[in-house]
C-alpha cells in the first residue's frame, strides 16, 4: 500500500510506518503526478485536495492532520466514495495559549495592573473559541461569545451569545471561524470595512482563523487611517505569497503558526492515523503521548513574594512568546515576492519545537488558592 504525505507531517514513519510505504512530498507542490499510484494521501493545510489533484488516481482515504478543511474539496471526495478525515480540535490548546500570549503582551503594552480587565470578545465558539472562553472564563475575564450558527441551533437553550456588532465593542475581538463562502453564516470577508470601521484605537483585533475572514485591502486601508485599532495577524489572505505592507502596518504579525505546539502537530497525526486504522481496519496501537520528548524546560518556581501578574506572564512567556515569531517574520520579508513565500513556507516547516503549558511543572511557594487556581486555569501543572 502506498502512502503519499505532505513531509511536513511529524513522526509520518512512527505512525505509518508498518501501515504502507510512504512517499513524502512537498504539500504546496503537490500535484497529480505525486499521488496518482497512491492508495492513501495525507496533509496539512497547504494542499488543495479535489478534482484536479486526484481524479484518475486510486487514492481511497484522505486525511487531513490539521483543524481547517477549506483546502479539501469535500463534496467531491464524497461523491467519488472516498473516505475523508480531519483533526477537529488538535491544536486547539495551542491556538488559545498563542491568544493568552498575545493578550499578556496587550495588557502590559497598554500598562494594565490586571490583563483581567480587558474584555474579550470571541468570535466563533467551537473548538478553539470555546477552549479559549473556558480559559478566560476561570482566569476572571469579562467575555463575549458570538456565534450565529450556534446560536440558531441552540435557540432558547441559553442566552449567552451576542452579535458580531456587540463582540467588535470589547477590548480585544479574536476571531475563530472556520474560512467559508456560500453558507448562510459564510464568513469570506466577515471583518470588512464596515466592522473595521466600528473598532477604534483602544482595541486589539487577533485573527488566528484563516486570513480569507479579514478584506485584507479593507484592512489596509483602516490601519493607515486616524484612530487605528492595534492587530495581530497570524493567518493571512494569499499563503504564502502574503503583503509585506500589511506585515509592516500590523502591531503582531506571525506566519500561521498558533496551532504549531509540538503538542497540537503529533495529535493531528495521531488522531488522521486513529482513523486510517479504523478505515482497514487495523487495531489502534499508538498514541501521540508515547513519541513527546521531555521538555527543556520542565519547571519552574516561584516564591510567595511574587507578583501574580508577573509570574503568569514568566511562566505563559515561557512556554511561548510571539515575539519571537513576530521577529523572524519580518526579518524574513526581504526580497521578491516568491523569495518571501519561499520565506513564510520556510518558518513554517523549520518551526522550533515549542511545548504547551501543560509540558511545564510551575512551583509556587506560599501561593494564594486564587493564584493557583489561575495556572490552573492555563493548564500548567501544580507543584504546592
Ligand atoms: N492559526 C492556526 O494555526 C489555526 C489552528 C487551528 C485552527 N485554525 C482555524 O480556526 C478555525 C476554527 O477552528 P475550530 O477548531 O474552533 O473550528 P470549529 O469548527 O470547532 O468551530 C468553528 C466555530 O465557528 C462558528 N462559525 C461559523 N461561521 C461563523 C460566523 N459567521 N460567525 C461566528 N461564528 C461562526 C461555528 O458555528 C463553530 O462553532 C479552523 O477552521 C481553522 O481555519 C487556525
Ligand atoms: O487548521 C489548522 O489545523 C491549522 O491552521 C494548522 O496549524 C495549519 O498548519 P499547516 O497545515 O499549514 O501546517
Amino acid at each position: 500500500m502506498l502512502i503519499v504525505a505532505d513531509e511536513n507531517i511529524p513522526l509520518l514513519d512512527s505512525f505509518f510506518g508498518d501501515i504502507g510505504d510512504i512517499r513524502r512530498v512537498p504539500g504546496r507542490s503537490m500535484n497529480a503526478e505525486d499521488v496518482r499510484d497512491a492508495d492513501i494521501l495525507l496533509v496539512r493545510s497547504v494542499t488543495r485536495v479535489g478534482r484536479e489533484l486526484l481524479e484518475g488516481s486510486r487514492v481511497r482515504f484522505v486525511g487531513t492532520a490539521t483543524i481547517g478543511t477549506d483546502h479539501v474539496d469535500v463534496d467531491w471526495l464524497r461523491e467519488q466514495g472516498i473516505y475523508f478525515s480531519a483533526a477537529p480540535g488538535c491544536n486547539a490548546n495551542s491556538v488559545a495559549e498563542y491568544v493568552l500570549s498575545t493578550l499578556s503582551l496587550y495588557a502590559e503594552r497598554k500598562g494594565l495592573a490586571d490583563w483581567c480587565d480587558l474584555s474579550v470578545g470571541i468570535v466563533g465558539v467551537g473548538n478553539v473559541g470555546g477552549q479559549l472562553a473556558s480559559m478566560l472564563g476561570r482566569l476572571g475575564f469579562e467575555v463575549r461569545l458570538c456565534d450565529p450558527p450556534r446560536e440558531a441551533q441552540e435557540a432558547g437553550q441559553s442566552g449567552e451569545f451576542v452579535s458580531l456588532a456587540e463582540a467588535l465593542e470589547c477590548d480585544v475581538v479574536t476571531l475563530h471561524t472556520p474560512l467559508t463562502r456560500s453558507s448562510e453564516h459564510a464568513t469570506y470577508h466577515m471583518i470588512g470595512a464596515s466592522a473595521l470601521a466600528a473598532l477604534t484605537s483602544d482595541q486589539l483585533l487577533i485573527n488566528s482563523g484563516r486570513g480569507e475572514v479579514v478584506d485584507g485591502a479593507a484592512l489596509k486601508q483602516r490601519l493607515s487611517a486616524g484612530d487605528a485599532p492595534l492587530v495581530a495577524l497570524d493567518v493571512w489572505e494569499r499563503e504564502p505569497r502574503i503583503e509585506p505592507d500589511l506585515v509592516d502596518l500590523v502591531w503582531q504579525a506571525t506566519p500561521h503558526i498558533a496551532g504549531y505546539s509540538l503538542e497540537g502537530k503529533v495529535q493531528g497525526t495521531e488522531m488522521v492515523y486513529r482513523a486510517l486504522s479504523q478505515f482497514l481496519g487495523l487495531p489502534v496501537r499508538k498514541k501521540a503521548g508515547q513519541f513527546l520528548p521531555e521538555p527543556p524546560l520542565n519547571k519552574v518556581s516561584f516564591t510567595g513574594s511574587v507578583e501574580e501578574g508577573q509570574a503568569i506572564r514568566i511562566a505563559l512567556r515561557s512556554c511561548y512568546d510571539p515575539r519571537q515569531d513576530d521577529a523572524r517574520l519580518r526579518l524574513a520579508m526581504k526580497g521578491s515576492l516568491e523569495e518571501r513565500a519561499e520565506a513564510f513556507d520556510r518558518l513554517r516547516r523549520d518551526y522550533p519545537v515549542r511545548r504547551e503549558c501543560s509540558s511545564l511543572k510551575v512551583q509556587l511557594k506560599g501561593s494564594s488558592r486564587s493564584l493557583q487556581d489561575k495556572f490552573r486555569a492555563i493548564g500548567f501543572k501544580l507543584k504546592i
